[in-house]
């Protein structure tokens, strides 16, 4: 086995994140399980399948977790090393229909947030670490 297959593995799997932006307003959606998990808040996004390339990835998740199409953009803030192994990388992103209304699909809830909102909400852990970079979308 040479180095590189050996770097091939330990490569951790990606959780894409989407900070999708309307009119000055994050979205973001509040967990619904694991039980630990639950009633605290997230970016819409889930594990990077196979081979899929992270835009596609955001796009998809999207549409399964909030039943709307999103045109995604640059990335922001640095990844974040999650508890599991795995790393959170967002992505900025628009609505590609502006009007179109995404529902929790899988969640207990969504809200868009002001730049109040986005510092006050009771964020996962690796998502309070990227509120700075969020606050600069809005
Ligand atoms: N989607 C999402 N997951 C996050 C965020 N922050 C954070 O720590 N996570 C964690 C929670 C989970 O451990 C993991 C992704 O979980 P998920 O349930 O969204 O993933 P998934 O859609 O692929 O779901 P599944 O295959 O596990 O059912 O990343 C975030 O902002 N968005």
């Amino acid at each position: 086995m040479t180095t590189d297959d050996k770097a091939d593995r330990t490569v951790a799997t990606v959780v894409v994140g989407a900070a999708v932006v309307r009119d000055g307003r994050l979205l973001a959606q509040q967990r619904a399980f694991p039980p630990e998990a639950a009633g605290l808040w997230e970016l819409p996004g889930g594990r990077v399948e196979a081979g899929e390339p992270d835009v596609e990835a955001v796009r998809r998740e999207c549409l399964e977790e909030l039943g709307v199409a999103v045109v995604v953009g640059d990335r922001i803030g640095d990844d974040v090393a999650l508890p599991n192994g795995m790393v959170l990388r967002v992505y900025a992103a628009t609505l590609r229909e502006p009007w179109a209304e995404p529902r929790a699909v899988e969640h207990r809830a969504l809200r868009w947030l002001t730049a109040t909102g986005v510092a006050e909400l009771d964020w996962l852990p690796a998502d309070r670490l990227l509120v700075p970079a969020l606050l600069a979308l809005l």
